[in-house]
């Protein structure tokens, strides 16, 4: 038996869609597997209701596949699915280290990405790594089509879950299908700030450059009171503001000093909106991590 813990993670940071990550110190999702002849899936903990315990169904499955693993499987949710903290990749990610692990495949951490992103093309159709590779790997990553490289780096984050689903397949549908080269240059400009921000620890760095005129401004649109949770944050000492992932949570970079009450302006913000939401004080934090084997 493999027990696995799996942290949730922000993908984009903004500037860098379907390219950055960051893995979040909380929540998370705990995976365990046990050797058997069939795969079987059981889900417990937060939202476990909405998520099918069918194998072809869940990104989990797509896992066991890759590697060819085939296990009972426990996954006790504490990431939220379809919030924006990669629920669905969480799971993956966590399975993919266990699975591993399990039957002494020996794939390194950066091999296993690809294989856990498979699961992701089950629930969005599109097998994107920027949700796995931090859950795997920890840190600030940046993943192209060449692989992925990772920093630790120590950043103080907010991340405000409102009580509304909004699910990736969805919000990939309001994505721009082009941008104009002002829009370009302005884009990379914000993506190399954020960069050495996590490089060197800067949440001023870091915050500046998760501004992103292409992406997020349509994202927005489906998150109810996202101008003024923004603004709250930004009231309170938050150094950026962005949508994280697909959504609806939304995260904040800050000092640690202010973390308290950006979570605490964001939270006001939904409320006077008229929804409930929860805030994680929490930072950039380590990959999915054995608790037990
Ligand atoms: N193990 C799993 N954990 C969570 N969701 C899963 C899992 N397997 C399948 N799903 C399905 O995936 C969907 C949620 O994934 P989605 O990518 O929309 O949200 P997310 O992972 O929280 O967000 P994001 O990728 O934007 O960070 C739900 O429909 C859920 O039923
Ligand atoms: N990069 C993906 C992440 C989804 O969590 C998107 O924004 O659609």
């Amino acid at each position: 038996m493999v027990t696995v813990r799996a942290p949730a993670t922000s993908a984009n940071l903004g500037s860098g869609f379907d390219v950055f990550g960051a893995a979040l110190s909380r929540p998370a999702d705990v995976v365990t597997v046990e050797k058997a002849a069939e795969t079987t899936i059981e889900v417990t903990g937060v939202g476990a209701q909405y998520i099918p315990e069918d194998p072809e169904k869940n990104t989990v499955g797509a896992v066991v596949e890759a590697l060819d693993a085939p296990a009972r499987i426990h996954i006790d949710k504490g990431v939220r699915p379809a919030s924006g903290l990669g629920s669905s990749a969480a799971s993956a990610a966590g399975a993919a280290v266990a699975l591993n692990r399990l039957y002494d495949r020996g794939r390194s951490r950066e091999e296993l990405v690809p294989i856990a992103a498979e699961g992701e093309a089950v629930v969005s159709g599109v097998a994107h790594a920027d949700n796995v590779a931090p859950s795997i790997l920890g840190g600030f990553t940046v993943t192209t089509a060449e692989g992925t490289r990772s920093v630790d780096a120590a950043i103080p984050l907010v991340v405000c879950l409102p009580d509304v689903a909004v699910s990736t397949r969805d919000a990939r549908r309001v994505v721009p299908e082009t941008a104009s080269m002002e829009e370009l240059v302005e884009t990379v400009g914000n993506a190399a700030t954020l960069a050495i921000g996590m490089c060197r620890s800067d949440p001023d760095l870091v915050g500046l450059g998760m501004s992103d005129p292409v992406v997020t401004p349509e994202r927005a649109r489906l998150i109810t009171g996202y101008d003024d949770v923004r603004e709250r944050a930004f009231d309170a000492g938050a150094t950026g503001v962005t949508v994280s992932g697909a959504g609806p949570a939304v995260i904040a970079a800050c000092r640690e000093r202010d973390r308290r009450d950006v979570a605490a302006g964001m939270l006001d913000a939904f409320a006077d909106a008229g929804i409930e939401a929860r805030a994680y004080q929490t930072r950039i934090g380590r990959g999915s991590t054995v608790l037990e084997e």
